[in-house]
């Protein structure tokens, strides 16, 4: 039910760990987006994008990583990379039983960010 927070309708930690990693290996492995994750430790990522994930959902985790700007900054990610691993993550959230409802409330979390991720 919708009174739950984010979090859990998204499965808790252990959906969100596997969301995030399957999303993240499909990004990284996608000849149109690879490029940004030359050189970059996989497992650390996942780990510190799964903890952003959790706290923007309202679950039980402190975020302590870089800001949204600092985080991306160098990469010059541009707007079709974005969309391209929007697209992943949607997917992903499907094949996990996440309700389009759930879908489109982590989606109003994800958007405002686009700016702070892309061309920086
Ligand atoms: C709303 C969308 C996104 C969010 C919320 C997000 C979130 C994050 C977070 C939390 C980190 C870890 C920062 C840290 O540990 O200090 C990170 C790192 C990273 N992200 Fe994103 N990200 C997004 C989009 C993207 C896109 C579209 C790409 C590339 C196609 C990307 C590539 C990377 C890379 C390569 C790193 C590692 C940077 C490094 O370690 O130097 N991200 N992201």
């Amino acid at each position: 039910a919708s009174d739950k927070p984010l979090y859990d309708r998204l499965g808790g930690m252990r959906q969100i760990n596997d969301i995030v990693s399957k999303t993240i290996d499909r990004t990284s492995s996608d000849p149109r987006t690879k490029r940004s994750f030359e050189g970059i430790k996989l497992a650390a990522v996942k780990e510190s994008v799964a903890q952003h994930l959790c706290e923007l959902s309202g679950g039980p985790c402190k975020y302590e990583g870089a800001s949204m700007a600092k985080a991306h900054a160098g990469l010059a990610i541009t707007s079709e990379e974005f969309d391209i691993m929007d697209a992943y993550l949607a997917e992903e959230l499907s094949a996990h039983g996440v309700a389009d409802a759930d879908k489109a409330e982590l989606q109003k979390l994800l958007g405002p960010m686009k700016p702070d991720v892309v061309g920086k």
